[in-house]
């Protein structure tokens, strides 16, 4: 969803062959659609913050997720199952307030919508009302289906997120490839669910490229890759893995596209150094 910027199209909403063009004013659900379509690739990265919103937005980024995934990058919790709604949501709400063309997505944390969908709407429209984001998402299959379908009916845009799903890691044994095998007709049934449901798009993570190939066919509604392989209608990463921020082991299907890391550490040791032998500051730097 990445061209179309050239002058003569300028301000014009619909690409000829569907898709997002750059000169949209907003992504909306229905750039998704179209852009399955017609084949255009979705791109999608996390982000937490305004600094890297704005970034992200500026440099074309489709949709913009604030996950749960904050547990990590953010709050340097061990997994995304201590995060709460009131946590995220400042964040959500920096996010969406410097976005001006990503659609941004509020991540449902773990404890806000399983139980019933009592919990899911309510939850689904704090995120709404206090954040400013354009659509939530929440993680299962025919296991959370209902909860989608109530959400939608509440007027929510709702991506889902199947195959590997961090906030059930211990019961999945640990960050373990899904749909292998037999998992395939599982993966199959729960994306027809949450087709069904209403959802605009769904994740799916660290799923063989085989059976995630099969997904995309056969569901109408868009597939977002984390470690999902190339057959998928888009690919998502947490940003700073894929900027060289995170700290330990990443996984695999991570590309590193910045070493923002090293930068960083190499910066901070020239100015101590730089502090320390009076380099720093210099007239120029000083009334
Ligand atoms: N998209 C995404 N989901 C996550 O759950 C996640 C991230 N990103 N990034 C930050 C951390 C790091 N996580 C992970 C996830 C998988 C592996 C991993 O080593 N995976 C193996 C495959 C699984 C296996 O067979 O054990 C790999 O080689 O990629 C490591 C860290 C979990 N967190
Ligand atoms: C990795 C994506 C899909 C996610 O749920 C998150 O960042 O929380
Ligand atoms: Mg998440």
């Amino acid at each position: 969803m990445t061209q179309e910027n050239s002058a003569s199209s300028a301000m014009r909403e619909e690409a000829p062959y569907g898709g997002a063009p750059q000169n949209l004013k907003r992504v909306r659900t229905r750039h998704f659609l179209n852009a399955k379509k017609s084949g255009i690739k979705i791109t999608g990265l996390t982000s937490y913050d305004q600094l890297t919103a704005r970034i992200f937005d500026e440099a074309g980024i489709d949709f913009l997720l604030v996950g749960d995934s904050a547990g990590n990058n953010v709050f340097g919790y061990e997994t995304t199952l201590p995060v709460t709604v009131d946590e995220l949501i400042p964040l959500v709400r920096a996010v969406a307030g410097a976005a001006k063309r990503a659609f941004v997505i509020a991540d449902m944390p773990f404890g806000s919508y399983e139980a019933n969908t009592r919990d899911a709407v309510h939850t689904a429209i704090r995120m709404m009302k206090e954040t400013g984001a354009h659509a939530v998402k929440l993680e299962g299959g025919v296991r959370s289906a209902d909860q989608i379908r109530h959400i939608v009916d509440a007027g929510i845009p709702v991506m889902a997120h199947i195959g590997f799903t961090p906030q059930s890691e211990h019961q999945l044994g640990g960050h373990v490839i899904q749909g292998r095998g037999s998992g395939e007709e599982q993966l199959l049934a729960d994306a027809k669910a949450i087709e069904e449901a209403g959802a605009f798009a769904v994740v799916l993570e660290m799923v063989p490229a085989d059976a995630a190939a099969k997904v995309t066919a056969a569901l109408s509604i868009p597939t977002i890759s984390v470690g999902a392989g190339p057959h998928c209608d888009g690919q998502l990463l947490v940003w700073t893995d894929w900027a060289g921020l995170t700290q330990g082991r990443i996984p695999k299907f991570v590309k590193q596209y910045a070493q923002i890391g090293q930068t960083l550490r190499d910066a901070a040791a020239t100015w101590k150094a730089d502090v320390e032998n009076g380099e720093y500051p210099g007239p120029e730097n000083s009334y």
